[in-house]
């Protein structure tokens, strides 16, 4: 019994840490975005994320992560022969990259916040694409396990996905581009404004 216990509350604690690793990712753009607008703007939103990125941080994302590793702990002490076994070495390392993601962010909070972070908005969606290819990895390793198909439906699904992964970037890339442009129209109508009056 204690087995389920411990598997339902590391599904809970996976589905709240990934949660908060997505949307914190997207803080993080949205804070570097905020370097196109003008005074004051600039300041009260960054300072707003910085705020949302601290609370995101320190009330879901950590307590969170807590939560799946102690569960996971739990797992292993149920289960002791998962730790011989192939696959549960492949999905710890790729656990390790994770956790190295997550303190990751934390000091990018700090870097934010200290406006001394060097990524721009383009590096950081490519960024935010880490955890989810750390969840489809290790979500397929511990269903499938020693046991990893290589069949066409399988090939299929792997198609399907890059397609729809490609297609959001595509939108991402065209909703970023129309936004450029209106920024850059409404600085040349601010200027033109200014030579008028
Ligand atoms: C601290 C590192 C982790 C350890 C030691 C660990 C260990 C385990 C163990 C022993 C199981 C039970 C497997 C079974 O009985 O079939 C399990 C289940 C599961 N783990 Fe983890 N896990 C860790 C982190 C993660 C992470 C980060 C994710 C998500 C990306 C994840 C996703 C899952 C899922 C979805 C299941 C349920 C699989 C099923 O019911 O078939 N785990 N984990």
């Amino acid at each position: 019994m204690a087995y389920y216990w411990f598997k339902s509350f590391h599904i809970f604690g996976v589905v709240a840490w990934f949660a908060g690793l997505f949307y914190l990712a997207r803080l993080f753009i949205y804070h570097v975005e905020a370097e196109m607008e003008i005074e004051p703007a600039q300041s009260i939103l960054k300072k707003q994320y910085t705020i949302m990125e601290k609370r995101l941080y320190n009330i879901i994302t950590t307590p969170a992560m807590v939560l799946t590793v102690v569960m996971a702990a739990g797992l292993l002490y149920t289960m002791p022969d998962y730790l011989h076994q192939g696959w549960m070495h492949a999905k710890l390392g790729f656990v390790g990259l994770l956790l190295f993601y997550h303190f990751y962010c934390g000091r990018m909070i700090k870097q934010l916040e200290a406006g001394e972070c060097k990524w721009n908005s383009k590096t950081l969606r490519l960024f935010n694409e880490g955890p989810t290819l750390l969840l489809v990895i290790i979500v397929m390793l511990v269903i499938f396990k020693g046991q990893f198909p290589t069949g066409a439906t399988t090939w299929l699904i792997v198609a399907l996905t890059i397609s729809f992964l490609a297609t959001i970037q595509l939108y991402a890339r065209k909703r970023r581009l129309d936004k450029e442009r209106e920024v850059a129209e409404a600085a040349a109508t601010g200027k033109e404004q200014v030579l008028q009056s």
